[in-house]
């Protein structure tokens, strides 16, 4: 049996609403021997599927073409990039279909460049795979590809056992320090672990705060460029004019003001790694140059008229949604490709509370630490009250913010044991201007504003009970309403109920 096996791609069903051949139905309708089953896979674009099978199966029945078995089968990743879900569809649907068939054949020109670099992974390793590609204007041919991934696999197997080996305790020390309780983090450092291990490029993601930075040097740390510096670079603070020079270096006499030769981060990281934080403010241009180091592997001090080969890993961090900035037009979608090849998205830390207490605990052991060598200074705890509080908090500055509340709480506060008041003094009070609406509205819209304005209402009281514990005096103080009977009108009016304050047993 001859089957073909396929990610379902948007030019695919883009072609078929136009009536016009995409790149499975070129190879399904014009492959030498046609296919006795047809397999696509899938996990967007629902609404288009039927129109698509049975626009295939038409075209099929036509071309007097095998037609009945044609079938789109939903598969679950985690998004189009992510490694490791596709390889989890992809290695069972190769599996199963290798073992179904004589010859199996699998198109490499639908879908995102990881799903067919993970097809051709896995494909390589049976022996009645084809692989094939269509191009535009209809023609389709098959790739050899020219490479032994089992033997080049199994050679790295024994590479990285033995380095495994070797290696282990310095791999687990250099996460040590970094507080993972939940299983959100568990398996952000497992991740991590495994991808310090592949000498690839690492783009790590994440609210500010959430420790980046920290997973970053971690990563390098781990693998095997440790003895080897990581050199970093704010990509927000480069001055546009001096950006090559930073990146690339310069030679004596380039521009005023280069009085000697000077090396770019590029070669200082040589044999190391480079990590580029706030990745998502390069402006276009330096992006351009960025890109163009990566693909050529060798720079160009400024003034200079000879390269230099680098040997660098580059790990990449942004807060900034940079997926959509690629579909803004405002990242270069092929440097992205290029950051993003293996990636860890850290989660905030409102999202992983099982962290905030043993992350409190850490940290305070550290500022104790680290202030013992002021005379008067004694170790400090935190009480029972205070830790209940600061877990209720939504810590939008992250770690970081957790981390400034605690030391400023430790070193002025005169208590042992730190109490809630303490905490809320330390806190840094941010003023929310979220007046800033800007609103657009055309002749014939209709606003109904007491229902915006309720909506608007119920989301901060809701969200101010939740941060004050349902603390009436001090829900109505966070919200400018006075006294706490202002809020009881406003409670009655958006039909909130408190819970119930729990009674004390009676003896
Ligand atoms: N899981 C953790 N365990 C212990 N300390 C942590 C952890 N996460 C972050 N930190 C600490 O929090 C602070 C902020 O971390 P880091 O600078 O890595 O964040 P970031 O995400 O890179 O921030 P930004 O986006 O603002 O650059 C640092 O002091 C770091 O040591």
């Amino acid at each position: 049996m001859n089957i073909l096996y396929s990610w379902l791609g948007k030019t695919d069903i883009n072609n078929m609403k136009k009536d016009v051949s995409g790149p499975i139905s070129v190879i399904a309708l014009k492959m030498a021997q046609p296919f006795d089953k047809i397999v696509i896979v899938a996990n967007s674009w629902d609404e288009d599927w039927i129109d698509y099978e049975n626009w295939l199966k038409k075209k099929l029945a036509i071309a007097h073409r095998p037609y009945e078995d044609v079938s789109i089968n939903r598969v679950r990743i985690a998004s189009p990039i992510d490694y490791k879900s596709i390889s989890d569809v992809s290695q069972k649907w190769i599996n199963k279909l290798s073992a179904d068939s004589e010859s199996l054949y699998i198109n490499l020109s639908s879908g995102t460049p990881a799903m067919s670099a993970v097809s051709v992974i896995l494909g390589k390793g049976k022996n009645n795979t084809n692989f094939c590609q269509s191009r535009e204007g209809g023609e389709i041919f098959i790739d050899d590809i020219p490479f032994n991934f089992v033997a080049e696999y199994d050679a790295s197997v024994a590479r990285s056992i033995s380095s495994k080996a070797s290696a282990l305790p310095v791999q687990s020390k250099a996460f040590k320090d970094i507080t993972a309780t939940s299983n959100q983090m568990k398996s952000v450092i497992e991740k991590a672990e495994k991808l310090a291990e592949l000498d690839l490029p690492v783009l790590v993601l994440g609210e500010t705060g959430t420790g980046k930075e920290v997973i970053s040097n971690a990563i390098h740390k781990a693998s095997n460029r440790s003895s080897k510096p990581i050199k970093t670079v704010n990509c927000g603070a480069l001055p546009e004019n001096l950006v090559d020079s930073i990146l690339f270096g310069h030679v004596k006499g380039a521009f005023t003001g280069a009085v000697k030769d000077h090396s770019g981060l590029f070669e200082q990281a040589d044999g190391g790694t480079l990590f580029l934080d706030e990745v998502g403010e390069l402006t276009p241009d330096a992006q351009v140059k960025l890109l163009r180091a990566l693909q050529q592997g060798e720079v160009t001090r400024v003034g200079d008229d000879k390269s230099t080969n680098v040997d660098v890993r580059v790990i990449a961090a942004t807060h900034r949604d940079l997926s959509e900035m690629v579909a803004n037009g405002e990242f270069r979608e092929d440097l992205f490709y290029r950051l993003a090849v293996g990636v860890i998205e850290i989660p905030a830390l409102r999202n992983r509370m099982e962290d905030i207490e043993p992350l409190t605990e850490a940290l305070v052991n550290e500022i104790n630490s680290t202030a013992s060598k002021y005379k008067n200074y004694k170790a400090k705890s935190i009480s029972t009250k205070a830790m209940q509080f600061i877990r209720s908090q939504p810590w939008r500055g992250n770690v970081r913010e957790l981390w400034s509340t605690l030391n400023r709480a430790l070193l002025l506060s005169n208590n042992v044991e730190i109490t809630e008041q303490d905490i809320i003094a330390s806190l840094i009070q941010r003023t929310k201007k979220d007046n800033n609406l800007d609103v657009h509205l055309s002749l014939g819209d209709v606003v109904d504003l007491n229902k915006i304005k309720e909506d608007i209402e119920r989301a901060y009281v809701t969200a101010a009970l939740k941060a004050t514990g349902n603390a009436k005096v001090k829900t109505a103080k966070m919200l400018g309403l006075g006294v706490h009977q202002n809020l009881d009108t406003l409670l009655n009016k958006l039909k909130i109920e408190l819970p119930k304050k729990r009674q004390g047993k009676k003896a």
